[in-house]
């Protein structure tokens, strides 16, 4: 077919699209199919987050409905058989992302190597414990024993969750959950001891589950005590080890690592509530597992680990390991996440990764920004990828096979500084509380194996939108503090956790709402203090549960010196540094600003008319998918609006606030329409220059 008649048959092809998708729409419309026939049906469900529905932001019957929840209490969850109407509804018209949306947020085209799905021999497999306790994983409903008992199951080597991740491969990344919710209570500090502050937080013996005893006052003051009860997958109380911590939240997921896993473990609650103390140790206690696997079950296999260390502050990306240099974020052709200039170093021993994890947290806290007032406003993300090089090509760079993110959130009690008289510190306590907002929407989407996954709703989830798709893992672990003046804060953390586990499918853990109803009946009036038992204290002994004893001792001795003070960072001739980096088209392309190229002279040759006219079809395809994304962008914007709403009318909203963050709205919303009519007017320009374009509108 020559030019003209390729011309032709795409001008043709556009109408029979147009008349196909009118057609396609109106039949779709009237059978409920419509998000469908645009390609979009991953924005269908109605538990989706994407298209929000009025009840999902406290709207009834077109009213706006008020409660005295607090911020963390927002009412954007439909009520629970909503959710369950739009998962059946889903499950029934679900079709393939692929079939209708090429290219946009396809889940599989992470850039991930598949593995061999074969049996890979384990570390273990000629113990004969190994038959023994092949079956049993993290995600076996077996009762969780109390912290005394678990110790002693802790410390055998049958009980490692290594061995648990060698079932058999087909089970392997099932068996492990996808969201775990594990909340962690702190002892109560010297302080507090010192202070006589109450521990109100008991946790049940043999359950998963812990109270909360709320102090109250009655209106004719006296003193009562409300009981809030919650249930999570694990609760671990103030004698329970950093290693016990590990082995119930990383340790079973270190193995899925290497089968194209991306998993991700964050902490989340008020500032002193031992968010950095618990996260600290899982990146060195999971490095050191991932090198013994790589030397090990993988050897020779080419596997590679690599580490990086960032920072989000202020909606700012910040290179910890690179004197905090100022990062960017690009989304490539693929929508992958770059972060361009972030330095990964390529480890293969314990030590240095030590080295690096010491560096990167002095930066954090001794940054030119960062004060410990700073640090704990800003989501610290460290990051163990697994690489290996393509096909053992060492000249290619080795591709991404799995994810391990760790990340220790800004204090969760930051996200309240929305009413602070200073702007910046509004403004930082808004971002974080959109960054929570939008995790726990990721989550939720990630649990429901969602097509579209909402991380365009902060930076934090941005950087981690590779994490939240295809075969992805989250585990929770909210940190407590147990004293009675930060009860506010605890009840907060564990709600939001809460709300996080709701999501989980299957889940059946006992919600808050339940237990307040029983509340009410639970409550006494005698003084707190003797209802309570007396706290332990930081002195306490913790029970170590280390089976390997040279390793114990070697990680040891190293974890001992992060409570000693920090060794002066020394250059290490052991690491290899490798830098991002985005090429010029690709970050073009990434910012919306690629460009069309030279336009084609009157007297080319046929080969460079068809080469001009595949750009064309191209720049068709392009500018349908950039329409469909928009359409995307929209949804989320209308949510962020309706939370807006919602917040306008809570008592003791900010106006200027308010303003501020409309403004940004309306601007947002302006700036993608204008994109899109701008590319749209390009195309127009294109196509009649190439005379393809017959309507009038296009003359
Ligand atoms: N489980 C625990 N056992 C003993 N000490 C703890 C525990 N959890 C926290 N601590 C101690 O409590 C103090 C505060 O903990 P940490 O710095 O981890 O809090 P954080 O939540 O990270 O705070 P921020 O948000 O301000 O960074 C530290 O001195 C820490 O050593």
């Amino acid at each position: 077919m020559n030019a003209v008649g390729r011309q032709r048959s795409s001008a043709s092809s556009t109408a029979h699209h147009q008349r196909q998708y009118s057609d396609n729409f109106l039949e779709a419309s009237s059978n409920g199919r419509w998000l469908q026939s645009t390609g979009l049906q991953h924005l269908q469900s109605t538990n989706s987050s994407s298209i929000p529905t009025l009840q999902d932001f406290g709207f009834y019957n077109g009213r706006n409905f008020r409660n005295n929840a607090s911020f963390f209490n927002e009412p954007m969850s439909p009520p629970a058989n909503s959710r369950l109407l739009g998962q059946r509804k889903n499950d029934e018209d679900q079709i393939s992302p692929r079939e209708f949306s090429p290219g946009l947020l396809d889940l599989h085209s992470v850039d991930t190597e598949l593995l061999p799905e074969m049996p890979v021999p384990s570390l273990y497999q000629n113990s004969s414990l190994y038959q023994s306790f092949q079956s049993r994983s993290f995600d076996d409903s077996e009762t969780f024993l109390p912290p005394n008992k678990q110790t002693g199951r802790a410390r055998g080597l049958p009980d490692n969750n290594l061995l648990k991740g060698f079932a058999p491969e087909k089970e392997k990344n099932s068996s492990v959950a996808k969201i775990k919710v594990v909340v962690r209570k702190r002892p109560l500090n010297k302080k507090e001891q010192a202070k006589n502050e109450e521990d109100i937080i008991t946790i049940q013996g043999h359950s998963n589950s812990l109270t909360v005893h709320e102090t109250k006052l009655k209106v004719d003051l006296t003193e009562y005590v409300e009981k809030h009860e919650f249930v999570f997958d694990a609760v671990l109380n103030e004698e329970v080890s950093n290693d016990e911590v590990y082995h119930e939240t990383v340790e079973p997921i270190v193995p899925i690592i290497f089968q194209r896993t991306k998993a991700t473990c964050f902490a989340y609650g008020q500032t002193g509530s031992g968010k950095t103390y618990t996260m600290k140790p899982l990146p060195l206690k999971a490095s050191r597992d991932i090198l013994r696997m790589m030397h090990h079950t993988y050897r020779n296999q080419g596997f590679q680990l690599f580490v990086s260390f960032f920072e989000i502050y202020g909606g700012k990306l910040f290179d910890l390991l690179n004197d905090r240099k100022k990062l960017c974020m690009r989304e490539d052709g693929k929508q992958q996440v770059c972060i361009v200039g972030l330095q990964e170093y390529r480890v293969s021993d314990v030590e240095t990764i030590k080295d690096l994890i010491d560096k990167g947290n002095a930066t954090r806290s001794t940054g030119t920004t960062g004060a410990n007032e700073e640090s704990s406003r800003s989501h610290a993300i460290l990051q163990l990828a697994i690489k290996r090089s393509v096909d053992g090509h060492d000249s290619k760079p080795p591709r991404v096979v799995g994810k391990l993110s760790f990340i220790d959130l800004a204090g969760s009690e930051r996200g309240a500084d929305t009413t602070d008289n200073d702007k910046q510190t509004r403004m930082e306590g808004a971002e974080i509380n959109k960054s929570l907002l939008a995790l726990k929407e990721c989550i939720r989407a990630l649990d429901n194996d969602q097509g579209h996954i909402p991380f365009r709703g902060s930076k934090l989830t941005e950087v981690l939108r590779d994490s939240f798709v295809g075969d992805s893992r989250t585990v929770m672990i909210s940190c407590i503090s147990p004293n009675a003046g930060s009860c506010e804060h605890t009840l907060n953390t564990l709600r939001y956790a809460d709300r996080v586990k709701s999501l989980s499918k299957g889940n059946n853990s006992k919600k808050e709402a339940l237990s307040s109803t029983l509340n009410v009946k639970e409550s006494t009036t005698f003084p707190l203090s003797s209802v309570l038992p007396a706290a332990s204290t930081y002195e306490d002994d913790v029970t170590d549960t280390w089976t390997d004893q040279n390793e114990r001792e070697n990680l040891d001795s190293l974890e001992e010196s992060y409570d000693q003070e920090k060794p002066p960072w020394k250059r290490n001739g052991k690491l290899d540094t490798f830098q991002y980096s985005v090429p010029e088209d690709k970050a073009r392309k990434a910012n919306g600003q690629m460009k069309w190229k030279d336009q084609p002279k009157t007297d080319a040759k046929y080969s460079r008319a068809d080469d001009d006219l595949n750009d064309l079809l191209k720049e068709e395809e392009d500018l349908v998918n950039a329409h469909r994304k928009q359409v995307e962008e929209t949804m989320d914007i209308v949510r962020e609006e309706m939370n807006l709403l919602v917040e306008a009318d809570q008592p003791g909203n900010q106006l200027d606030d308010y303003i501020s963050r409309l403004n940004a709205i309306l601007s947002q919303k302006a700036a993608g329409i204008l994109q899109l009519q701008t590319r749209l007017a390009q195309f127009q320009k294109h196509l009649k220059e190439h005379n393809v374009l017959v309507s009038a509108s296009g003359r």
